[in-house]
This record gives structure tokens, C-alpha cells and sequence, in this order.
């Protein structure tokens, strides 16, 4: 099954109004490959939400960066589904790294988030990956399996879902992994899901990456058969980056 490769850029706690409008400028104005060769999706922070929307390409959409874990009600500071919706916004990121560890967001509130956006009708890109540490004592797989596990044994409709498979050591530092570590990973999850979900969940979700990718190595990557995109931190902030690992994939 062709699975539609997709673009996230994740704009974190950053940004200001011109310079939103100028990633905005520079995305609308660029030729890219059509939306049913490449998904792009702008997360913005919830105050530049609306304006995102109200300003960008119709062929790309926009995403929020978290919401709560509920029906909306009185939770101070919290953004609901619903209003992701109301707003008339698609996507959200949901369990970024920067949450689970600055926020101590467990596996099993991440998969509570997931499952709670997924049936509001809002489309999840679900983050999980392991620490250097993790990495360097061999848990890698362990580590996502888990992270997997408390999604999927709450989500059931993965249509919705995009899976990002983001290893923290990789994420902001320049140490992206290289294409073979990516791949051994994604098809491993990729497996994880065939055994514990279904083959047809298996072959049709799409398995991102994400850590200091970049207009230098995303082609690599994304050359990867397991590699189905990418989730974009520091290059989809500034403007002379924001195409390099869109453009490339034509
Ligand atoms: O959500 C995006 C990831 O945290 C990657 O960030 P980065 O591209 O700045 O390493």
C-alpha cells in the first residue's frame, strides 16, 4: 500500500507575528511537489493558530502542538480537541519528547491524548523515541514498543494517526541519525505494529522522522523504504530553510 509521504514542520514555543508571516510568505510562494505526492503540515503555537490558517495554501494544512487529554472544561491553560476543531485545525502533535520530559508526560497520558484527539476527528502525529541512554544500553526497541503500546492499545482508528519516530539524542543537536539507524528502527516499529495490530495498520502508517533533519540529508533519509517523512524542528523556522526539505522530493 502507497503510503503518501508527509512533511511537519514544528515551529515549538518560537516565532513572532512578521515572522510567521514571513514562513508563510515563503511556503505559499514556493513550487512543490502536489499534495497527493506530499502532505505538509505547519504546527504553529496555539496563539498563531488562526492567523496560520487564515494565511496559508490551501494544499497544506496546519497543526497544533498538543491538546488536553479531555472534553475541554476547567483546566486553566489547557486547549481542548474540540476547539482544534471549532478552529477548523486538522492536526496536532501529540507526546513531543520537550512534553514527555519537561512536563513528565507518561506513555500512558500520551496514549490517553492520542486516542481522545483521534475520536474529536483531529489527526495525531504521535512522537516517541529513546534517549542517548537508552539508546547506548540497548533498549532502543523496548523504549518505542512501549511508547507504541500505550497508543495502540487505546487508538483504534490509525488512519489518523502518523507516527514519529523521533530519538531525542537527534533532536535540536545536529546529530541526526543516519539513514541506516533510521531505517532499522521504522521497520521495526513497522513490525511492531503488524504483530500487535494488524498488517494492514502495518503497511499503510506512515512512520516519520524527525531530529535535525535537514535540506543536507533529507533526501537520504527519505530513501529510506520505511522512511515516510519527516517531522521538522529548527529548518522550518527559518525562511532560508523551510524549502530545502520540502523542494527536494520533487
Ligand atoms: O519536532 C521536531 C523535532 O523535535 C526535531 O527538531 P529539530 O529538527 O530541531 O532537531
Amino acid at each position: 500500500m502507497a503510503r503518501k509521504f508527509f512533511v511537519g514542520g514544528n515551529w515549538k514555543c518560537n516565532g513572532t507575528t512578521e515572522e510567521v508571516k514571513k514562513i508563510v510568505t515563503t511556503l505559499n510562494e514556493a513550487e512543490v511537489p502536489p499534495e497527493d505526492v506530499v502532505e505538509v503540515v505547519v504546527s504553529a503555537p496555539f496563539v498563531f493558530l488562526t492567523l496560520v490558517k487564515s494565511l496559508l495554501r490551501s494544499d497544506f494544512h496546519v497543526a497544533a502542538q498538543n491538546c488536553w487529554v479531555r472534553k475541554g472544561g476547567a483546566f486553566t491553560g489547557e486547549i481542548s480537541a474540540e476547539m482544534l476543531v471549532n478552529l477548523g485545525i486538522p492536526w496536532v502533535i501529540i507526546g513531543h519528547s520537550e512534553r514527555r520530559a519537561l512536563l513528565n508526560e507518561s506513555n500512558e497520558f500520551v496514549g490517553d491524548k492520542v486516542a481522545y484527539a483521534v475520536s474529536q476527528g483531529v489527526k495525531v502525529i504521535a512522537c516517541i523515541g529513546e534517549t542517548l541512554e537508552q539508546r547506548e544500553s540497548g533498549s532502543t526497541m523496548a523504549v518505542v514498543a512501549a511508547q507504541t503500546k500505550a497508543i495502540a492499545e487505546k487508538v483504534t482508528n490509525w488512519e489518523n494517526v502518523v507516527l514519529a519516530y523521533e530519538p531525542v539524542w537527534a533532536i535540536g543537536t545536529g546529530k541526526v541519525a543516519t539513514p541506516a539507524q533510521a531505517q532499522e528502527v521504522h521497520c521495526e516499529l513497522r513490525k511492531w505494529l503488524n504483530d500487535n495490530v494488524n498488517s494492514e495498520v502495518a503497511a499503510s502508517t506512515r512512520i516519520i522522522y524527525g531530529g535535525s533533519v535537514n535540506g543536507a540529508n533529507c533526501n537520504e533519509l527519505a530513501a529510506q523504504p520505511d522512511v515516510d517523512g519527516f517531522l521538522v524542528g529548527g529548518a522550518s523556522l527559518k525562511v532560508s530553510d523551510v524549502l530545502s526539505f520540502i523542494v527536494p522530493l520533487v
